[in-house]
C-alpha cells in the first residue's frame, strides 16, 4: 500500500514530464508517414462530416456506455460499411459486412489484437486472448490439443452435474421470489465459473464451507468492476495514458479488483500444482523419465489432459513458460471461458421467454431424445437452431478488432491501410438485412440446413473465424445446449425484461440491470 502510495506521488509531481512525454509520442505518431497515408486513403470511406483537427470524431463518441451502444447501432444505417472515424490521427474502420470482415479475418496476415485490447493487458497479461506474433503462434498450438473433442467427451459428465446443480439453484431463487421476476445471471455466472474450473482447471474440491461461495461471489463482483473499467477507459482517451489513468480515483479501486482476480486464479493454480505434485505418474512424465510413457495410468490420464495441466506440465518439461505465463493464461480462459457462456444461456433463456412457442417446440424435442446427457442433446437440430439464432441476436461477444499491419485489400480493389484499426461489430453484423432479412424477428429456421448454406459464411460469427477463432467454442457449445436443456425441461420461462433493451457497451454484451425472467415449475 506504501509503495502503490510512493508510486501515485512519484507520478503526481511527474506529471508535467509524462504529459509532455504523451504528446512527443502522440505527434511522432500523427506524422508517421504511413498513418498520414491511411488518413488520405480513409478520406474516401463515409464518415461525419465534423472533424475536429487533431481529436478527429471524438466528441461523437464522449457518452455514457449505453448511450455509446445504441450510438454504434447507428452506424451502419448511417454510413453502410465499412465506415470512418478518425481519432487522434488514427483511422479506425468500422466493419458490419462480411464481405469487408473476410478480407480481415481469413488472413493470417491480420491477427494482431487493436489498441482496445491493450488496456486488458493489467488482467490479462500477453495471455491467448491479448497476445501476438511467436508468443500467440506457440500458445496457440500448445493448448488447442486441450479442447480436442476427445477431452471435451471426457468434460461432459462434468457438465452434465453443473445442469443439474444450476436447475436446484434457479429452483430456490425461484421460491425466494414467489413468482416475482428475479436476474438469473449471478446464479448462471456462478455454474459457469465452476464448469471451468471443474473442467479445464482440474479444480475438484470447492470445499462446502461459506468461503468458497464468498470468493467466487467477490471474483465475479470484481470481473464486471474490471471489465466495466476497462470498457470505460477504452472509450475515454484522457483515460489512455497509464500515468495519467493511475492518478485517477477510479484506479485504485480497479487495482484492488485486480488483486482479488488475481488471487483466485493464483489460488487455481497453486491447488493444481499440489494435486499434480502428489502424483507419481504425472511428476515422472512431465520430467520426461524413462518409461513413464508407458504406464497403463498415464495412458488413462494423457487422454484426460486438461488445459491447466497442459500448462503446468509444459512447465515442468522446461518449456520456456514462466509461473506468470501460467497466471496470464488462467485469466484469460477464466474469464472467457465463463462470463461469455453465462451471458450467452442467461439471453438464450430470456429468448426463450419471450417465444413460448419455440420454447415448447424445444421441449417437445428434448422429450423426444432418449436422454439427458451430452450424446443425445448433441444430436438435436432444433436446439441447435436455437442455440445459433440465440447467439445472432444476442452475441456474448458483440465487438472485436484488429490492428491492420498490412493493407487489406477488399474484393471490389478498395484497401483498408496498414496501421489502421479494423473494429468488427459483430452485433451488427449478425442484423445485416441482406444476410437476415427482418433482422430483429427471432426464427430459430434461419438456421435450417439449405438456409446456412445459401448464406455468406462470414455473415454469422459468434465466435469470429480465422486463424483466431475462439478455442472454447465446442466447449461453449456443449455447455450452452447443456444448460439450456436442463433448464427448459424443469421451468416454464418467462421473459420479464422490457421489448427494448438497455444493453452496455461492455466487454461482453451485459444488460444494464440484470436478465430477469420468471421462473414456473412445469
Ligand atoms: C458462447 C460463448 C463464447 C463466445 C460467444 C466466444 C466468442 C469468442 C470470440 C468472438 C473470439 C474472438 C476474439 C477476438 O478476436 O478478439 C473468442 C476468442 C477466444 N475465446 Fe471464446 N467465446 C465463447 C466461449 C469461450 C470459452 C468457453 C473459452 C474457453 C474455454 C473461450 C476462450 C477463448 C480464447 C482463449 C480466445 C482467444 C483465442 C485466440 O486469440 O487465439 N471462449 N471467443
Amino acid at each position: 500500500m506504501a509503495l502503490l502510495h510512493l508510486v501515485w506521488l512519484a507520478c503526481q509531481s511527474a506529471l508535467p514530464l509524462l504529459l509532455l512525454a504523451v504528446v512527443m509520442l502522440g505527434l511522432a505518431m500523427y506524422f508517421d508517414p504511413a498513418v498520414r497515408r491511411a488518413r488520405r486513403i480513409a478520406k474516401g470511406y463515409p464518415q461525419y462530416s465534423s472533424s475536429v483537427p487533431i481529436i478527429g470524431h471524438l466528441l461523437h463518441i464522449v457518452k455514457s456506455r449505453e448511450e455509446l451502444f445504441h450510438l454504434l447501432r447507428e452506424w451502419p444505417k448511417m454510413f453502410g460499411s465499412p465506415s470512418v472515424l478518425m481519432l487522434f490521427g488514427r483511422v479506425l474502420f468500422n466493419l458490419s459486412d462480411p464481405v469487408s470482415i473476410e478480407a480481415v479475418l481469413s488472413s493470417s496476415k491480420h491477427i494482431t489484437k487493436g489498441r482496445a485490447y491493450d488496456f486488458l493487458r493489467p488482467w490479462l497479461g500477453e495471455g491467448l486472448l491479448t497476445s501476438g506474433g511467436e508468443k500467440w503462434h506457440y500458445r496457440r498450438k500448445l493448448l488447442t490439443p486441450a479442447f480436442h473433442f476427445k477431452i471435451l467427451d471426457q468434460f461432459s459428465s462434468h457438465l452434465e452435474e453443473q445442469a443439474a446443480q444450476l436447475v436446484d439453484d434457479l429452483a430456490e431463487l425461484a421460491a425466494a421470489g414467489q413468482g416475482a421476476a428475479v436476474d438469473v445471471v449471478p446464479a448462471v455466472s456462478r455454474i459457469t465459473l465452476r464448469s471451468i474450473c471443474v473442467t479445464a482447471m482440474g479444480k475438484v474440491d470447492f470445499g462446502t464451507d461459506s468461503s468458497a461461495a464468498v470468493s467466487e461471489k467477490s471474483y465475479f463482483e470484481a470481473i464486471h468492476r474490471v471489465g466495466e473499467a476497462t470498457a470505460l477507459r477504452i472509450v475515454r482517451p484522457w483515460l489512455w495514458p497509464p500515468p495519467l489513468f493511475w492518478l485517477t480515483p477510479m484506479y485504485q479501486k480497479f487495482r484492488k479488483n485486480l488483486n482479488t482476480l488475481h488471487g483466485f486464479t493464483s489460488k487455481v493454480i497453486a491447488d493444481r500444482k499440489m494435486t499434480l505434485s502428489g502424483d507419481a505418474d504425472d511428476t515422472a512424465v512431465a520430467a520426461g523419465e524413462a518409461g513413464a510413457e508407458n504406464s497403463s495410468r498415464f495412458k488413462r490420464k494423457a487422454r484426460l489432459r486438461p488445459f491447466l495441466d497442459v500448462l503446468l506440465n509444459a512447465q515442468r518439461r522446461g518449456e520456456d513458460i514462466s509461473d506468470q505465463d501460467i497466471r496470464e493464461e488462467v485469466d484469460t480462459f477464466m474469464f472467457e471461458g465463463h462470463d461469455t457462456t453465462s451471458m450467452a444461456i442467461s439471453w438464450s433463456l430470456e429468448l426463450l421467454g419471450r417465444h413460448p412457442e419455440v420454447q415448447e417446440r424445444v421441449v417437445e424435442e428434448l422429450r423426444g431424445a432418449g436422454g439427458e446427457d451430452w450424446e443425445s442433446i448433441s444430436r438435436l437440430p432444433y436446439l441447435d437452431r436455437v442455440f445459433k439464432e440465440c447467439l445472432r441476436l444476442r452475441p456474448s461477444v458483440p465487438f472485436i478488432s484488429r490492428l491492420l499491419e498490412t493493407d487489406a485489400v477488399l474484393p471490389d480493389g478498395r484497401i483498408l491501410p496498414a496501421t489502421s484499426m479494423g473494429n468488427i461489430h459483430i452485433f451488427d453484423l449478425h442484423r445485416h438485412p441482406d444476410h437476415f432479412p427482418d433482422p430483429d424477428r427471432f426464427d430459430p429456421d434461419r438456421f435450417l440446413p439449405q438456409v446456412e448454406q445459401a448464406r455468406h459464411p462470414f455473415a454469422y460469427l459468434p465466435f469470429s473465424a480465422g486463424p483466431r477463432n475462439c478455442i472454447g467454442k465446442r466447449f461453449a457449445t456443449m455447455e450452452v445446449k447443456l444448460f439450456l436443456a436442463a433448464v427448459v425441461r424443469r421451468f416454464h420461462i418467462r421473459s420479464a425484461m422490457p421489448e427494448h433493451l438497455d444493453v452496455t457497451a461492455d466487454l461482453v454484451l451485459r444488460p444494464r440491470d440484470g436478465v430477469r425472467l420468471r421462473l414456473f415449475a412445469r
